[in-house]
């Protein structure tokens, strides 16, 4: 606590500098301050025993008791004097010659006039230290109220007791390897300074409540061993303006102080939505100046500073654009629930302190959970022990997880589980797309294949090529449409009826066929022209005629059409594949690149 440490300095300083001053004070508490002339009357006159000198002052001792002097009652033999600067008597002649016992202390240094106006100041500075210190405790205390000041948020001591890394997170490898990179340059900024490389400043992680979010911030800076802050942007905000910003200042500036450290901040999102927003009730303008003094903050970093920012939402789509400019949270990385094996993974951990019974398979666990996040499996491994401590049984076993299963989805607020119809209809669907991509000579190839849902998506199946494209072939295209029809063609053939899950596959397919006809001269009827617009162009120049858009949009349907017959009969020609493919999704909920072609019993094209 800073306060603590400016009230120790000060009180130290304060101490020191009076030690002189209380020395003197105090060592002749019975003394009697006499004058000079008196003194030399009594080092003639032989009554003096010793003295103690330090400068010109001096201390000494008589040998007979002689009467105070300016009438004072009582005797003295203790006394102190001082020599004047323009006193040339021979005094360390006489002093020998009366035997007088002499002791000097060193005169360290004349002091300088700052020192003096310390001293001077001295008392004063320890009130003030003082004061601070009740200020800091009681406003700690208070938990900082409205009024109070919060005692900034302490760094998490990796060094002591559990540290956290990356071996308790699991399912997310992913973005584990994305942040190992952090670690790195945590551990060893010098390598990185010397290259002149910048590393991120801000990192984002974005993804559904309970995914471990942070934890992975906590282990990054575990793995790195430095010091973890942590806040959240909901705690920034008070009714006063301005007091969210000077928190945010004080928590980077006891991070520098520590770096390289971790700054963990949750629930960006609640200072960081896009502004204009119509905020309300002065609220607003407190979010903007926090979210603005974390932006300064930010672009204060040299970037070798060390100082990580590692930032939380649920919802990045709300977020300020500001926010997600280059030397900000440049570095943006999406935690999605685990998938089967992911979910295994987390159980592991979780049951690491807990006591199995023989026989229990956390596997079988893991495929009843779909849907459930790192924190709702936590939730569940603690349910079971919950029921096994109350069955008096000395370890949980499978049946107390599958009650713990049940428990949990009647106390949950959204069904934790996905309904395995969904699972399978969302298989089948992911499934086409991805039969179809694999299917088309020279498209894309299929990388990943997940029916973990992702943000809106219910799944996703990712395409990307192998090198960069910067022209695209018209059979390349219908490839395209035709694999994006690939999901609904899918629930077409095996289920006889379609669903609205296919909306942003539309919308996607819409944009080619329109291209297609419109721009790229790619239909006969509509002809070499250009009629629908490039985006970044002005309509103005470009506005066809109402008859020739008609064409466009008659033409995009046709090819879509066509493209959609190519779907559905390759489905039904290839029906074993895509079974096949859909019943390793839904096992697997996640496949790669490799596994999906096996699966589809295809090679790679
Ligand atoms: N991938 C994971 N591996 C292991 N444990 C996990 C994982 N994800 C979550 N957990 C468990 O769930 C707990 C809560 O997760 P955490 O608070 O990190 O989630 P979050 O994404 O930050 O959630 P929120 O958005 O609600 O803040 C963790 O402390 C951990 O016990
Ligand atoms: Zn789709």
């Amino acid at each position: 606590m800073p306060g603590g440490w400016t009230g120790l300095i000060l009180t130290a300083l304060v101490v020191f500098l009076l030690s002189d001053v209380l020395l003197s004070f105090f060592g002749n508490g019975g003394s009697t301050t006499i004058s000079y002339t008196e003194f030399t009357k009594q080092l003639n006159s032989g009554n003096i025993t010793k003295i103690y000198s330090k400068g010109d002052a001096i201390e000494g001792t008589l040998k007979d008791k002689q009467p105070k002097p300016d009438g004072g009652k009582g005797d003295y033999t203790e006394f102190t004097t001082q020599r004047p600067a323009f006193a040339s008597d021979n005094l360390w002649g006489t002093l020998q010659s009366q035997n007088v016992e002499v002791t000097a202390r060193p005169v360290v240094q004349q002091r300088s006039f700052l020192a003096n106006l310390l001293i001077s100041l001295a008392p004063m500075l320890l009130l003030i230290g003082v004061w601070v210190l009740i200020a800091r405790r009681m406003a700690g205390g208070m938990g900082g109220g409205a009024f109070g000041r919060k005692a900034p948020p302490k760094p998490v001591d990796t060094s002591q007791g559990e540290r956290t890394t990356f071996q308790d997170v699991a399912g997310i490898d992913e973005v584990e390897a994305e942040l190992s990179e952090v670690v790195d340059f945590l551990k060893n900024p010098q390598a990185y300074r010397r290259l002149g490389a910048k590393m991120p400043r801000g990192v984002l992680l974005s993804g559904p409540p309970g995914t471990g979010k942070t934890l992975l911030a906590r282990a990054v800076a575990g793995e790195a061993d430095v010091p973890f802050f942590s806040a959240s942007a909901s705690e920034f905000i008070e009714m006063i303006v301005g007091v969210g910003a000077s928190r945010v200042r004080e928590l980077f500036s006891e991070a520098r102080k520590v770096a390289p450290a971790i700054v963990f901040i949750d629930e960006i999102d609640t200072i960081g939505r896009q502004r204009g927003g119509g905020g309300g009730m002065g609220g607003h303008d407190e979010r903007e100046q926090t979210l603005n003094q974390i932006l300064t903050e930010m672009d204060g970093f040299s970037g070798s500073e060390g100082v990580i920012v590692i930032a939380a939402t649920n919802r990045a789509e709300v977020l300020d654009p500001a926010l997600l400019r280059p030397g900000r949270f440049d570095r943006r990385i999406t935690v999605s629930p685990p998938d089967r094996a992911g979910r295994e993974q987390i159980l592991k951990i979780h049951t690491r302190r807990v006591p199995l019974a023989e026989g229990t398979d956390l596997d079988t666990v893991a495929r009843t959970t779909p849907g459930m996040t790192g924190a709702d499996l936590a939730n569940l491994v603690n349910e079971a022990a919950l029921i096994a401590v109350k069955r008096k049984q000395d370890a949980v076993d499978q049946e107390n997880l599958s009650e713990a299963l049940e428990k949990v989805q009647l106390g949950a607020v959204r069904p934790l589980v996905m309904p395995q119809e969904e699972r399978e209809r969302t298989a089948f669907h992911e499934s086409g797309h991805a039969l179809l991509g694999m299917l088309q000579p020279g498209a894309d190839p299929v990388r990943k294949i997940t029916i973990v849902p992702r943000g809106r998506a219910l799944g996703v199946t990712l395409s990307t090529p192998d090198t960069d494209r910067y022209s695209y072939t018209e059979p390349y295209l219908r490839g395209r449409i035709i694999g994006a029809l690939g999901g609904m063609a899918a629930e077409q053939v095996v289920y006889g009826v379609v669903t609205t899950g296919a909306e942003s596959d539309l919308e996607q397919l819409t944009t080619i066929a329109r291209s297609m006809a419109g721009r790229w001269g790619m239909s006969d009827r509509v002809g070499r022209v250009t009629a629908v617009p490039n985006d970044s162009q002005s309509p103005y120049g470009l506005a066809a005629a109402p008859t020739t858009l008609d064409a466009v949009d008659e033409e995009a349907r046709r090819i879509v059409a066509e493209c959609w017959e190519e779907a559905v009969a390759l489905l039904h020609r290839h029906r074993d594949r895509l079974d096949a493919l859909a019943a390793a999704l839904l096992e697997a909920e996640t496949l790669d690149e490799d596994a999906a072609y096996a699966a589809a019993g295809l090679g790679r094209s």
